[in-house]
């Protein structure tokens, strides 16, 4: 790797915010071109920028009880009722639980600045709209952050914790679960404040805030619609909660009014998108098929 990759990069012309939306060709051409460059660069920058001993990004940001009942769960499955007993049902099959440990999460935020200031081009979400500072965090994506400690640490998140608990409470997900997906939203009212209802191409999506204690926002409810009786259930976000639910829940997010929310949205689905049909039967499923990682390697579809 020579030295000026990340000054290669920085002095690449990103598609504009239109040639993305209308998702052209030269779009695709610019990232497949690129790829090598600008996942060279992220190595150069993670390694010449980023102060390691101040933003390392381990389990220590986890909320210290969730990573004691994960780490008990992997060595002995038959303990995996310690992490479902922190997982709280807040609306029919959609489940709240802390995920990181607020105090800690000024290390993820700092580093995530940084990444926003790089100027190394990255891939904005344009799901169901369009993010415009946000990010697209799996290797399979264009664009994507692809800093190494980054990496490790998202694959982390999703191997090690929300795979296990994603087949604790939604068995039939298992086998629908071998790849995975991941992107950053930030909401505010004068740039992307919502999103209409819609489900996700998940088998199951784990909603995780990075909001800091005393980062207040109003708004930004996430609407649960209860497809049994019609009602609509509203679940605020507070600083380090998840919310896990099955991708085929319809739900929205209300207009942000005030503050800003930062959100990683992470989700796991099978082979080629692959997806559990609808009502699909529960099965069964012993605690040691649970935790366990799958072997099968990523196949590179991405949902968008
Ligand atoms: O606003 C949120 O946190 C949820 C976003 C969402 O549902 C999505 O990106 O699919
Ligand atoms: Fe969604």
């Amino acid at each position: 790797m020579s030295t000026n990759q990340l000054q290669l990069a920085r002095a690449l012309d990103l598609p504009s915010r239109t040639a993305m939306l209308n998702r052209e060709h030269s779009v695709q051409q610019f990232w497949y071109n690129n790829d090598d460059l600008i996942t060279d660069a992220w190595k150069e920058w993670e390694a010449s920028e980023i102060d390691a001993s101040t933003f390392t990004l381990d389990d220590s940001l986890l909320d210290k009880n969730l990573r004691e009942a994960v780490q008990q769960a992997w060595e002995d499955p038959s303990k995996e009722h310690l992490v479902k007993a922190l997982l709280e049902e807040v609306a029919p099959d959609v489940f709240q639980f802390q995920f990181f440990n607020p105090e800690r999460l000024a290390v993820l935020r700092g580093y995530l600045e940084q990444v926003w200031n790089s100027n190394i081009p990255m891939r904005p979400p344009y799901g169901i709209v369009l993010n415009r500072r946000g990010a697209m965090l799996d290797k399979r994506s264009e664009g994507y952050l692809a800093a190494p400690s980054f990496q490790a640490f998202y694959n982390e998140m999703l191997n090690t914790y929300m795979r296990p608990i994603s087949r604790l409470l939604f068995p039939e997900i298992m086998g629908y679960d071998t790849q995975t997906f991941g992107f950053s939203i930030y909401y505010d009212p004068s740039t992307d404040a919502s999103i209409r209802p819609h489900t996700d191409a998940s088998a199951v999506t784990l909603n995780i805030n990075l909001n800091l204690p005393g980062e207040e926002f109003t708004g930004s409810e996430l609407d649960f619609y209860d497809q049994a009786n019609g009602k609509v259930i509203q679940l605020g976000f507070k600083a380090g909660t998840a919310m896990i639910h099955r991708g085929n829940v319809p739900h929205a997010a209300k207009p942000i009014t005030s503050g800003d929310r930062t959100n990683f949205v992470l989700w796991l689905f099978g082979d080629r998108g692959r997806l559990p049909a609808q009502g699909a039967q529960r099965p069964e499923i012993e605690a040691k098929e649970r935790w366990t990682t799958p072997v099968t390697t990523p196949d590179g579809y991405a949902p968008f």
